[in-house]
This record gives C-alpha cells, sequence and structure tokens, in this order.
C-alpha cells in the first residue's frame, strides 16, 4: 500500500500515522475507524492557497464540504483561510455551527428548496450558485421580499466531457445540472439575473466532473467559459467580476493513478485564465476553485478488523471487515479500487491473495477484489487507504450499521472527532405507533 502524507510503518511493524499507532487506535476507539490525518490536510489547503498566491490573480479556494463535512473540517478550513462550498442546509447548518465564516460560504445544488434558500439569505452567505431558471425566480423572491441583495453565480455547463466516470462527470449538456451554454439557456440565464433587482450577478461557475487526471478538461473549459463571457460583454454590456471553475482535481488511489501536483492543476488553471480573458475582456476576473478530494481524499485511512474467512478452493478466498458498504459505498458505486494493507504486520511478507469483502446482506457489499497480503488471521487489523473523501460523507446505516468514529491524527495525538454511533442514533427516529407498543426486548 503506498504510504500518504505521515503514513509509515514503525519499528514494531505496525501502520503509524500523524505519529499514532493504528493498533493503539484500535484499542482507543474500537473499528472501524477513520483516521485523518490532519498534517496532510493543511498541507493540501496550503498548496492550493500558495499556488493561487503565486499565480498573481485574486482568488477564493472554497473546500467542497460534500466530500467531507464534519464541524472539525470546517473549523480545520476556516483556519488555513480557505472558503466553503455547501450543497445542502445540512452542510450549511454544520459549517454555520462550527462558526465558519458565512460570507465565505457557496450554496450549491440543483434543487434548492425555499427552506434552504431561506436559511441561506438569514445566515447572510457570501453567493449562491444558481442552478436553473425555478430557482433564480425563487431566490428573486425570497430576496426581494427580505429586501436584500444576494450575491449569484451562474452554474453552466460548458459542454465539456471529463475522462472520468460517467456518474462523476457533470461538465457535458446532457447533465442534470446548470445551464447549457451551447443551446442559449444560458445566454437567457445571464439575461434575466442581470436586470434582476435583488440579484447581484458575480459571474459563471463551471464544474466539469470528479477525479480528472488532465488539465486539457479544464483548459477547454476556461476557452469555452472566456468566449461565452465575451459573447455576454459584446450583446448585453455585461462583465463578470468572477469565474468560478469548481473542481475535480484526481488524486492517487492506485499505483497507476497519475495525479498531476496540485500546483500543476492550478498553474494549468490560471495561464488558461489569462490566456483567454487577455482579448476583449476588460480586466482578468477572479478565480474561485471549489476542491473537495483532492483536499481530503488521501489524507484517510479506514481501519477495519478483519473476522471471517472463506476459502473456496481454485476460485478465491473471502475476508470479510467488519465495515463495508455502509462505511464506504464507493467500490459497490463506481467500481472504485483501493488498495489496503495489514495495520498490525506491515512487514511481514506477502503470502496470499484474498478478496475483501463488507459485512453487509448484500452479495456486491466487497471492498477490494485480489489483494495480495501476509496470511490473514481472524482478528488482524485491515487499513484501506484513502478513504478521505466521500466516505464517511456517504456512509449510511443499511442493515442497521451504527456509523464509524472518525479521528484526526496529528503529531501522535489524536482526537475524537466524530464519536461513533450509539444504537440509541440508529433508533433515534423511529416511532412506534400507540396501539402496536410493546416493551423492548432488549436494554
Ligand atoms: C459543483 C461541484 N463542485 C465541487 C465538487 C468537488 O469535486 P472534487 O471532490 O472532485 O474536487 C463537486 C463534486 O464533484 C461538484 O459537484
Ligand atoms: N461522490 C463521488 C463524486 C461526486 C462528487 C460530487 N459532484 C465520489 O465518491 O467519487
Amino acid at each position: 500500500m503506498y504510504l500518504h502524507g505521515t503514513s509509515k510503518i514503525n519499528s514494531s511493524g505496525h501502520l503509524e500515522i500523524g505519529g499514532c499507532d493504528t493498533v493503539d487506535l484500535k484499542q482507543t476507539y474500537g473499528t472501524p475507524l477513520y483516521i485523518m490525518d490532519e498534517a496532510l490536510i493543511r498541507q493540501r489547503c496550503r498548496e492550493y492557497m500558495d499556488a493561487f498566491r503565486a499565480s498573481g490573480l485574486t482568488f477564493q479556494v472554497a473546500y467542497a464540504s460534500k466530500a467531507f463535512c464534519v464541524k472539525a473540517m470546517c473549523r480545520l478550513v476556516d483556519d488555513e483561510g480557505l472558503s466553503l462550498d455547501v450543497v445542502s442546509e445540512g452542510e450549511l447548518y454544520t459549517a454555520l455551527q462550527a462558526g465558519f465564516p458565512a460570507e465565505r460560504i457557496h450554496f450549491h445544488g440543483n434543487n434548492k428548496t425555499p427552506e434552504e434558500l431561506e436559511m441561506a439569505i438569514s445566515a447572510q452567505i457570501g453567493c449562491f450558485v444558481v442552478d436553473n431558471f425555478i430557482e433564480m425566480q425563487m431566490l428573486q423572491a425570497l430576496a426581494e421580499e427580505k429586501n436584500v441583495s444576494v450575491n449569484i453565480l451562474l452554474r453552466v455547463t460548458p459542454g465539456v466531457e471529463a475522462h472520468t466516470h460517467e456518474y462523476i462527470s457533470t461538465g457535458q449538456t446532457d447533465s442534470k445540472f446548470g445551464f447549457d451554454i451551447g443551446n442559449g439557456s444560458a445566454f437567457e440565464a445571464v439575461k434575466q439575473a442581470s436586470g434582476s433587482r435583488n440579484l447581484k450577478l458575480l459571474g459563471l461557475h463551471s464544474h466539469i466532473g470528479s477525479q480528472i487526471f488532465e488539465v486539457d478538461g479544464f483548459q477547454l473549459a476556461v476557452s469555452r467559459v472566456a468566449d461565452f463571457s465575451l459573447e455576454v460583454k459584446r450583446e448585453l454590456d455585461v462583465t463578470f467580476k468572477v469565474i468560478n471553475l469548481g473542481g475535480g482535481f484526481g488524486i492517487r488511489y492506485m499505483e497507476g493513478d497519475t495525479p498531476l501536483a496540485v500546483a500543476e492543476y492550478v498553474k494549468a488553471i490560471t495561464d488558461a485564465v489569462k490566456k483567454f480573458f487577455a482579448e476583449g475582456y476588460p480586466q482578468l476576473p477572479e478565480i474561485w476553485v471549489e476542491p473537495g478530494r483532492s483536499i481530503v481524499g488521501d489524507a484517510g485511512t479506514t481501519l477495519y478488523t478483519v473476522g471471517t474467512s472463506k476459502d473456496i478452493p481454485g476460485v478465491r478466498k473471502y475476508v470479510a471487515v467488519d465495515g463495508g458498504m455502509t462505511d464506504n459505498p464507493r467500490p459497490a458505486l463506481y467500481e472504485s479500487k483501493y488498495e489496503a494493507m495489514l495495520a498490525n504486520r506491515g512487514l511481514d511478507r506477502v503470502e496470499e491473495t484474498v478478496s475483501i469483502a463488507g459485512k453487509c446482506c448484500e452479495s456486491g457489499d466487497m471492498l477490494i477484489w485480489d489483494l495480495e497480503l501476509p496470511k490473514v488471521n481472524s482478528g488482524d487489523l485491515l487499513a484501506v487507504s484513502c478513504t478521505g473523501a466521500y466516505n464517511y460523507a456517504m456512509a449510511s446505516n443499511y442493515n442497521r450499521i451504527r456509523r464509524p468514529a472518525v479521528v484526526f491524527v496529528q503529531d501522535g495525538h489524536s482526537d475524537l472527532v466524530v464519536r461513533r454511533e450509539s444504537f440509541e442514533d440508529i433508533t433515534a427516529c423511529d416511532l412506534v405507533p400507540e396501539r402496536i407498543v410493546k416493551q423492548p426486548s432488549f436494554k
């Protein structure tokens, strides 16, 4: 397994992250456990901020909180000076509860409810990324009612097909998100937004997809957005102050993955902005981006305890862990691949090829196929790397499995940032109608 950030094998042969021995972490917190390398998260935040500073452009880096949104993470991101992108009232609530400055919060989503818009207006967030005409009308009406002016960006689909899994590709014309540049709907949206009384149109937003390794898709998106901005300037005399180019920068999950360094992505984007907005545009726009996965993805490791196994001679050996698709649905959803190792036996040599099964009542609940490990025993610890993004965030209670705890580790200290769910949590929202009430059979 590739060792990201501060991960290393210590002299006892144990995986250590942030100076914490994972065998000790299991003793303290139990498994499954998400372990987040705080130093690596901070390093990634700084890589973005430094690269943008070097570009000389005015910028905002908004962490896409959908990747991993808990209060401690919001605090950390604020501490590093980033902005925050939220897509629901739940994420907004978490950010506000964490004391994240509202003026640096951007609100996304293709179906924001009136309640969500109200909540965000009342909180005086920095910007709404408006996705469609119905939302624009709703937002205008609510802002007018409250007699306030709200900042907006219009989300456009630039007609760029990102080279990634089709379920996480979003910039193409046939997408549920945004106003299409190609069919005139983006132009109409600019016309309406720039004419509205209570909406302050700052600019455009484009996001082409996720886990992208090449820069050409981003460069093409910048050129399409720049062409469109010039058209809008010419036809409507509207100038954009801000261009938001979304997130999507890829990370290394597996050996064959070849992401660029953060600085290279940023340079490609900022150079493209300088190039395509150079001619005919009154000023270089402010550039905003929204990285999620590339801030937290490789900082996360999930620690499991091995339970049962099933050997089918000549076919395959299944080794089951105490988690699965409930804490990491990505293999089942996207056929995502992960690397893993035995965290308590990091120096032992490889002896067998096994497939890692989750504990859900679902044949598709497989975390890793054909993984080379030392001879695995019940009670061993399995560490799966690169689980910081879209794992805890997409976790579920399927089979009424309790969501794991999350710890931040740094310099030999561990801090619990999300406690493990309890049985009470699992049944907290259940109600039993009076007519079928019976005393609980288990306390
Ligand atoms: C609008 C928007 N912004 C930002 C992101 C973050 O993407 P990533 O985690 O790939 O950086 C996403 C998710 O793909 C998104 O939909
Ligand atoms: N949730 C996806 C990516 C989509 C992100 C949001 N647009 C993943 O796990 O890779």
